[in-house]
């Protein structure tokens, strides 16, 4: 890599960074760091160019984007079994979609990576640092496995890359073209990937294919932002109800100063009660800003509470609701809806409340395996996929 661009990610990096762990030993980070940085990448530079070109159909209205997967991905779950079920589910949901639509899907899953969780509290219900998830401590409560492990990054990276190498063979065998998303948050591993590529050098994130900036890390002088400008990937940032229009045009200066359709996709998640209050005024600024963005609902982060039984959950309803306004702004406005984000997953599990077989507080206990946020099932994912088709459809 050029000393520029060294010069340029270290400038990215000394900035404030949100919800990064605090390693117990700075060498062995740098080792395993240095590690990664020699190793093959999980993506390819042209895999990368080709969702560019997917998004900016996208962007234009052209296609529908469905991006999905697990809330928290795990090593244990990283299976042939947990990866088939939740690609199945979000194939099937495309093929619904794409059929109302009548525009080719892109597909993208959170999958492949997405070992890193920002928590919104330091410790647990026993009093322990939280999980950060798979990357950097484990789900169990015991304070020994909750100091956070760099090795676990190169964990992380072998289990991204035997994921790719599943999805890969989907791909190959002309099933589906799938590319893979995670959220961008471990700086000292997403750091890693990064690899110039192409006649000018642009630094692609080889760790994915999209990467997306969440809620907690979008600080507008941050290292996050800064980090993503440097990447030649198409960027997502989820924006919550305290996102103001201002704010999400200056991302969008800094992210996007070439005005490249799809470059960046604005991820809702704002709450069913809050869409109409707070999307028109961000979807009308940016608009007159020109540059020609993704939109794209997460119906599930701005809509979760907790049962009276005691689990984080998320009612069927208020999903679709989130969904419905959403489509019903954009509508309004004369812009394109282009897409969804969800927590899903094809297994049979019961985190969600609602949908068709009237999962209820008490259900939940049934098979609650999540490692972090409530995912639907494949019933109540394929529901949500036929009732946003008759959206798609009127
Ligand atoms: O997936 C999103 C966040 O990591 C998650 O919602 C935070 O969960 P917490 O509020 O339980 O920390
Ligand atoms: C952390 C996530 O979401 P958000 O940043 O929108 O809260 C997520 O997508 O899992
Ligand atoms: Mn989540």
């Amino acid at each position: 890599m050029s000393p520029e661009a060294l010069q340029r990610i270290d400038d990215a990096l000394t900035r404030p960074a949100a919800q990064q762990p605090v390693w117990p030993d700075p060498q062995a980070v740098a080792g395993v760091r240095d590690s990664l940085l020699s190793a093959p990448p999980i993506t390819l530079p042209s895999e990368v160019d080709r969702l560019r070109r997917r998004l900016a159909a996208v962007a234009r209205g052209r296609a529908f984007l469905v991006q999905g997967g697990d809330c928290a991905e795990t090593f244990a779950s990283n299976t042939p079994a947990h990866l088939g079920a939740n690609l199945r589910t979000l194939l099937r949901m495309s093929a619904v979609l794409g059929h109302a639509a009548r525009l080719p899907v892109v597909k993208v899953g959170r999958i492949a990576g997405q070992f890193a969780k920002p928590r919104s509290k330091a410790t647990d219900t026993h009093g322990l640092p939280v999980y950060r998830g798979d990357i950097v401590n484990s789900a169990t409560p015991d304070p020994r496995l909750r100091v956070p492990d760099p090795d676990r990054m190169l964990r992380a990276y072998a289990n991204s890359g035997a994921a790719m190498r599943f999805i890969r063979r989907l791909h190959r065998c002309g099933i589906a073209e799938i590319f893979t998303s995670h959220e961008c948050l471990l700086l000292d591993y997403e750091r890693t990937m990064l690899r110039p590529a192409g006649p000018g050098g642009r630094l692609y994130n080889l760790s994915s294919h999209f990467l997306w900036i969440g809620e907690r890390t979008r600080q507008l002088d941050g290292a996050h932002i800064a980090f993503a400008a440097l990447m030649a990937n198409p960027i997502g940032i989820k924006l919550g109800p305290t996102a103001t229009p201002e704010e999400v045009v200056e991302y969008l200066e800094r992210l996007d100063p070439d005005h490249e359709p799809g470059r960046v996709t604005l991820i809702t998640r704002l709450g069913h009660d809050q869409v109409e209050k707070v999307l028109p005024g961000i979807v009308e600024k940016v608009e007159a800003s020109g540059h020609q963005v993704v939109w794209q609902c997460d119906a599930m982060h701005g809509n979760t509470h907790e049962s009276t039984t005691g689990y984080k959950t998320r009612h069927f309803d208020r999903i679709l609701a989130e969904v419905r306004s959403f489509f019903a702004v954009h509508r309004e406005l004369g812009t394109y809806p282009g897409g969804i984000h969800l927590e899903l997953t094809g297994e049979p599990v019961t985190e969600c409340q609602g949908g068709a077989l009237h999962v209820s507080d008490h259900d939940l206990r049934a098979c609650y395996s999540t490692a972090c946020d409530p995912r639907l099932n494949h019933r109540q994912a394929m529901e949500l996929a036929v009732r946003i088709a008759r959206i798609l459809r009127s």
